[in-house]
């Protein structure tokens, strides 16, 4: 699969150390993280909070190990604080990942979002937006995408767990209301399972707008118990709601084999926060590698 694609295999320090808790995996070095990463096979990462945030540092301790810098998160709050705050901190953030050499920069809507709230149950409390903050995410993520292009880069929207931007229906909307040019999508699969929705199906539907993927996997009895014992975003991870490719319910293989149809070119995150002390970083980050090697050739 992806013969002659410029498609990379990356993997997230969030299995490592956690940014929504940094208390998961607070004792796990940067150097022990990325070393990891190198050692499991992914030549990728994302950007985590211990990282160093000068440029020349971080690429030395990455071109020491043979890896990269594939994006890094963004959380926008276009539908609850001011554009101008909004621009200043994107521009920041895009100049780093620019110096870094990335191509794609992940943006979340944030205003409302319930997913850092410890006690606040998921399923129940999520946000929806009113047709006013619809109007504020579309034409804030406009002027973030224009920001992105000044540089060459193209923004990529994360659909979350808790977020305004959840399920089908409200991916859908976005991706009619936004213009391709300017608004991109990243499919992270873990996320689309536990919210319930058919992965598949808007992997297909909106497959010329994705631009970048995240792998996580879901396991399903514990999806179940967050819904039925009415959970938070955080209690869920904290009780093991993701997890790796080729551990949890997903099949990943007619994903890869989706994307290598429409010819995908970009990156893969292994994405899978879970608690370091419970599930070893290591180990699983060498299972979900001989996983993707077997379903994917990659
Ligand atoms: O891409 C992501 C970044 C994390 O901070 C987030 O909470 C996680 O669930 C995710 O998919
Ligand atoms: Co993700």
């Amino acid at each position: 699969m992806f013969e002659g694609k410029n498609v990379k295999l990356g993997i997230a320090p969030i299995g490592w150390t956690n940014d929504d808790m940094p208390e998961l995996g607070g004792e796990v070095t940067f150097e022990q993280c990325i070393s990891e990463m190198a050692l499991a096979g992914f030549t990728g990462s994302e950007v985590g909070n211990k990282y160093p945030r000068n440029t020349e540092v971080l690429k030395k301790a990455l071109s020491l190990r043979g890896l990269e810098i594939a994006s890094a998160w963004f959380s926008a709050f276009l539908t609850s604080r001011p554009l101008e705050e909004n621009v200043e901190a994107f521009k920041e953030h895009r100049d780093f990942l620019h110096e870094m050499g990335a191509k794609v920069i992940v943006v979340s809507e944030q205003g409302n979002s319930i997913q850092g709230k410890m006690e606040i149950p998921l399923f129940e409390k999520k946000p929806v937006f009113t047709e006013e903050e619809w109007r504020l995410l579309v034409d804030g993520l406009h002027v973030l995408g224009e920001l992105a292009s000044e540089k060459g880069m193209k923004i990529v929207y994360h659909h979350h767990m808790g977020t305004g931007v959840q399920t089908t229906a409200e991916i859908d909307r976005l991706m009619e209301e936004t213009d391709p040019e300017k608004v991109s999508l990243l499919y992270d699969t873990g996320h689309l399972v536990f919210s319930g929705e058919d992965h598949l199906h808007v992997l297909n539907k909106h497959m010329g707008r994705i631009h970048h993927v995240h792998l996580k996997d879901v396991r399903m009895e514990v999806a179940h118990k967050v819904r039925e014992e009415s959970m938070s975003f955080l209690q869920a991870v904290k009780s093991g709601v993701f997890t790796t490719p080729g551990d949890g319910c997903i099949d990943f293989k007619p994903v890869f084999e989706a994307l290598d149809a429409a010819g995908y070119e970009g990156w893969f995150v292994v994405e899978a926060e879970q608690d370091p002390a419970i599930a070893n970083p290591l180990e699983y980050a060498f299972k979900a590698r001989q996983y993707i090697r077997e379903i994917s050739g990659l």
